[in-house]
This record gives C-alpha cells, structure tokens and sequence, in this order.
C-alpha cells in the first residue's frame, strides 16, 4: 500500500489523482492533502478520502475549512502555516507526493519532497522551468526520484532505456545516442482563430481547450503556444540538455496536430525513432507514476 500526499488536491490534476486512488484502493492510500482557497471542495475531499492532515494556503480558507469539518465530525486535522504545505510534502510516513499545486506556490513543497528523498510525481512545470538545475541536484543528492506526469516529459520519458530513466538529469542524452527531440503543438482552442482577432478573444474562450481538462492557467498556455516554450525550458532543466549541445526542435509547422495524440518524437543517432503519446488521459500518466511501472502493464480499472 503506497500512501500518499497530494499537493494541489482541489485542481485539475489532483482531482484526477484521487480518481485513481479511488479505483485502487487496495494499492494507494492518501494520507495528506494540501489546497489552496477552495474550501468545499476540500471538505468533500476529506468526508470521501478521510485524510490525516490538510493543508491550505490561508489561515481564513483553513477555519472555514475546519468549521465544516467539524459539522461533519471529520477528524482531519487542518494546518495553514507558512510552511504547512512543506511539511506535508515530507512526512515520514509518506511514500509518494504528487505535485500539483499551479505555478510558482508549488516550488518550495516539491523541493521539500525531494529534500525528503520521497518519489515525487511532478505536474507543476513552473518548478523545472525555474529551478531545473537545482531541483535534478536535489533529486541526486537525496535519493528522490522525480517522475513528470505532465504529457510531453513522461511521454519522451517512455522514450527512453531504464538505464537513461534512472540516471535523468546527470547523464548525456547526446552520448545515449538521442539527436533530437520534438514536440507537437495543437494550438488548443485558437488554432483557428488569426492573430490579429487575438485581442477580443474572452477568458473563457481561451479556456476551453478542445481535447484536454486542465486549469486555467495551463489552458492559457496551451492557447498562446506560450506552453511549447515553457516545455524546452524545461527540458533543458530536466534532461540536462543545452540547446548547443544538441538539436532542439519544436516545430508547430511542422507537428501541428489538433488531436493531441502524439506528443513527442524522439530521433536517435542511429535514424530509429521513438513516438510516444496518450489517449487524451492525463489518469494514465498518473497510473503509471503512481504503480511505479514504466510501461502500461498495468489494467485501470475504472476503464472496465
Ligand atoms: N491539468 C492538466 O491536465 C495538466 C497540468 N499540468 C501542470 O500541473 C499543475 C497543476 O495544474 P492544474 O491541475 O491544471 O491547475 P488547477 O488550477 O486546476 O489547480 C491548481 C491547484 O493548485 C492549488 N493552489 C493554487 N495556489 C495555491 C497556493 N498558494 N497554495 C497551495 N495550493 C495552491 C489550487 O488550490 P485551490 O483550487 O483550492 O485554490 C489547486 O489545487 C500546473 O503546474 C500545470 O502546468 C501539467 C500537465 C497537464
Ligand atoms: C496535458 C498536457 O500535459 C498539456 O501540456 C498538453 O499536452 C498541452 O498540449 P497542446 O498545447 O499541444 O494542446
């Protein structure tokens, strides 16, 4: 039994993860959940998964938290400090953390996962585009492991050997034989729309991604291409690839593909090439992280 704790539990990709836990009980358990302001959707969270802690991002969103816990005679016990998400991240008696809070917020409990030696299960981009380099340094120096559940990096992830799955961000891809890598690009729901019509696109529009859930924030990217970028970055970081050293190449021209379903091509050195991609299922990725297998050897169950 893996236990668990899920940083940013009420978003797109938390809720996910606690759809696999649900379908797996007998496998996953969750032990903390750490949110931000939505409180209701904590609460139903905690009257379904009966976490031991949660954390939330303000002392008012806890209270109010708290309050309809205590109608219910929930026992979670609520924190809200300014290190409460951190310390759920490290808990000893916790095997996985999925990190998945938004933006910048989620760098510091990832980090404490990884300063914890925990498996971490990382959706939150911003931490590799902003730290990559740290964020590998702390992976090896504490014995974490660091899985990307977010669809381009786990798919270039599968890409690769196990010896190169073990050893990301402190071996040469170029020595491993990879030339070069790319990604594809959908154009989410503005592919159609010309740039110039750009300033009367409404929130909402850009929000409503034709294939994939997701968050705002990340749908935003995704519409503005403006996600592509953030990938490379992240590649960089995370696969300790310099664009010098090696051919980097993310051609919506040429990829442009408006269902989503192949997300990246690796080429090697000797003309073989690897394509990888998902049925629109952000649960797959997390199925496998969370089973610790590297390929789909595992059934979901809620798919029967
Ligand atoms: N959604 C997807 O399919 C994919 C997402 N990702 C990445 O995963 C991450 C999460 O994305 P997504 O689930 O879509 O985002 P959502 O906006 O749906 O969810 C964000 C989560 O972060 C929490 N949060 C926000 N601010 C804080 C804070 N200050 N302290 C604690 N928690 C906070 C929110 O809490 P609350 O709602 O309670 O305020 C919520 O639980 C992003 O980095 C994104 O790039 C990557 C690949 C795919
Ligand atoms: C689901 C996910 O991980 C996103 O990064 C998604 O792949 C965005 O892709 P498009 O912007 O190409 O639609």
């Amino acid at each position: 039994m893996k236990r668990l704790t899920i940083l940013g539990s009420t978003g797109s990709i938390g809720c996910q993860a606690l759809e696999v836990i649900k379908a797996h009980p007998d496998l996953f358990s969750v032990t903390a959940l750490v949110g931000g302001y939505n409180v209701n959707k904590m609460a139903a969270q905690c009257q379904e998964f009966m976490p031991k802690y949660v954390a939330m991002a303000d002392e008012i969103a806890a209270c109010a938290l708290r309050k309809l816990l205590d109608e219910k005679k929930i026992k979670t016990e609520v924190i809200s400090s300014k290190h409460a998400a951190c310390e759920l991240a490290k808990l000893s008696e916790v095997d996985q953390v999925i990190a998945a809070i938004v933006g910048i917020a989620g760098l510091l409990p990832t980090l404490a996962a990884i300063e914890a030696g925990k498996r971490v299960l990382l959706a939150n981009k911003e931490s590799l585009i902003t730290c990559g380099r740290i964020f590998m340094d702390a992976v090896k120096k504490n014995g974490a492991q660091l899985l990307p559940i977010d669809s381009e990096h786990n798919a270039i992830f599968q890409c690769f050997p196990q010896q190169v799955q073990q050893r990301l961000g402190d071996v040469s891809l170029v020595e491993q034989g990879v030339s070069s890598i790319i990604l594809t690009g959908s154009g989410g729901p503005l592919r159609d729309i010309p740039v110039a019509e750009f300033g009367d696109v409404t929130p909402e529009q850009a929000c409503a991604h034709p294939n994939w859930s997701m968050g705002r924030k990340i749908s935003v990217d995704s519409a503005t291409m403006m996600i592509k970028d953030w990938n490379i970055l992240k590649h960089v970081g995370y696969l300790t690839l310099l664009p010098s050293r090696s051919k980097w190449c993310c051609i919506p021209s040429l990829l442009f593909t408006p269902w989503c379903v192949i997300t990246t091509v690796v080429y090697w050195r000797n003309w073989a090439l690897l394509i990888c991609g998902y049925l629109l299922l952000m649960r797959w990725l997390i199925l496998i992280g969370l089973s610790q297998v590297l390929t789909l050897s595992i059934f979901a169950r809620w798919e029967r």
